[in-house]
């Protein structure tokens, strides 16, 4: 059965948002992209908070967001329970956020790095898995 996957964002990364839909469709995720689809102004946290409810929910296994910088978006999205999202901009750290830190969101800046980047990004990030072990002590004392 296919993972399923979130993704969302605001008026900055619509482009990138579905360049990654489509990437992430080849490599076999169930895509639930939940806009926006048009390029009228928005506001970030909305879009955070949509998907990463999605993911907290267990709707989805993993969320993808975009705004500009990636940041806005991301801590909009770490106010939900239960959510870790952090912003990568290289590959490395896409992998080693879902490794290390068993993050179920990866956020990107579409005005920070280019479409055939953050497709590499996207991938290092959904290929990953948590290796648990010492991770998740660290892990369970994010949680409170
Ligand atoms: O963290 C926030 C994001 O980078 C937003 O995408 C950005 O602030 C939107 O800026 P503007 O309204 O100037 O397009």
């Amino acid at each position: 059965m296919s993972k399923r996957l979130v993704l969302s964002s605001d008026h900055a990364a619509i482009a990138l948002r579905q360049a990654i839909a489509s990437h992430a469709a080849t490599l076999g995720w169930e895509v639930v992209d939940i806009g926006p689809t048009t390029p009228e102004s928005t506001h970030y946290p909305l879009h955070g908070k949509a998907a990463a409810e999605r993911v907290a929910s267990g709707e989805c296994d993993l969320g993808i967001i975009l705004c500009g910088t990636g940041q806005g978006i991301m801590m909009a999205a770490n106010k939900v329970p239960g959510i870790r999202c952090g912003v990568c901009s290289d590959t490395f750290s896409a992998r080693m956020i879902r490794q290390h830190n068993d993050a179920n969101m990866l956020s990107i800046g579409a005005r920070v790095v280019g479409e055939g980047l953050a497709l590499e990004i996207a991938e290092a990030f959904l290929a990953a898995e948590f290796e648990g072990g010492r991770h998740a002590t660290r892990v369970a004392m994010i949680e409170g």
